[in-house]
């Protein structure tokens, strides 16, 4: 089970989910209680090791101003929020990074279509809110062998059931990993991933 730990800002919660055997780890560099500048995100990026993708989060930017940001961060995965195109895709993929694709169970059925995203991702209407939803119900998408990631709501005691009954292939947790909005616990942290690959 890939597992990423989003919405990390300092270096001990990212040192916690490098350790833990996070796959990802996730940068918002959007407006958030969990925003992070891409000044900071080069101080925590030499704590990321080859192999675990370093992720700058988007919502409300374009294509092109989240490669331009992501870039100055130093990273070369983005994920994009909100309404995105094959047009998005293409601009990521020219600037020569990868992509994660985040849509909610409201999205068209073109948005649920693979678009030539690197990883596609299912969250909550709300990205980054806590609330979870009727995770089963992805069922239906029809997403089969597709790479995506759950998201929404998911903490250490519901993530085995929820990926199961989603089908999922990865996950993805922000709010269920923390102590308070914005401030990650360590030991969630460490439950979280505990618990989704096992
Ligand atoms: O975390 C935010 O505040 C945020 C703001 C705008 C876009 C995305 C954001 N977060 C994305 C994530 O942290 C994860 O992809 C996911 O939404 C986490 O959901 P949850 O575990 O329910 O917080």
């Amino acid at each position: 089970m890939f597992v990423k730990v989003c919405g990390l800002s300092t270096p001990e919660s990212v040192q916690e989910a490098v350790d833990s055997g996070a796959d990802a780890v996730g940068f918002v560099l959007t407006a958030s209680p969990r925003e992070v500048t891409p000044e900071q995100v080069h101080v925590l990026l030499p704590l990321v090791p080859e192999g675990v993708h370093a992720v700058g989060v988007f919502r409300h930017e374009t294509a092109a101003d989240a490669v331009a940001i992501a870039r100055k961060a130093g990273l070369t995965w983005v994920q994009l929020h909100g309404h995105r195109t094959a047009d998005d895709v293409k601009t990521v993929h020219d600037a020569g990074m990868r992509l994660i694709r985040a849509a909610t169970m409201g999205a068209s059925v073109e948005e649920f279509g693979d678009l030539g995203e690197d990883l596609f991702l299912i969250d909550a209407a709300v990205p980054g809110s806590g609330e979870a939803w009727d995770y089963e119900s992805v069922q239906e998408k029809g997403l089969d062998d597709r790479k995506w990631l759950l998201a929404g709501g998911l903490e250490p005691g519901n993530v085995a059931f929820a990926a199961t009954a989603a089908g999922a292939w990865g996950v993805d947790v922000s709010s269920g990993v923390e102590a308070s909005r914005g401030v990650k616990d360590l030991a969630k942290i460490r439950a979280f991933v505990e618990a989704a690959k096992a």
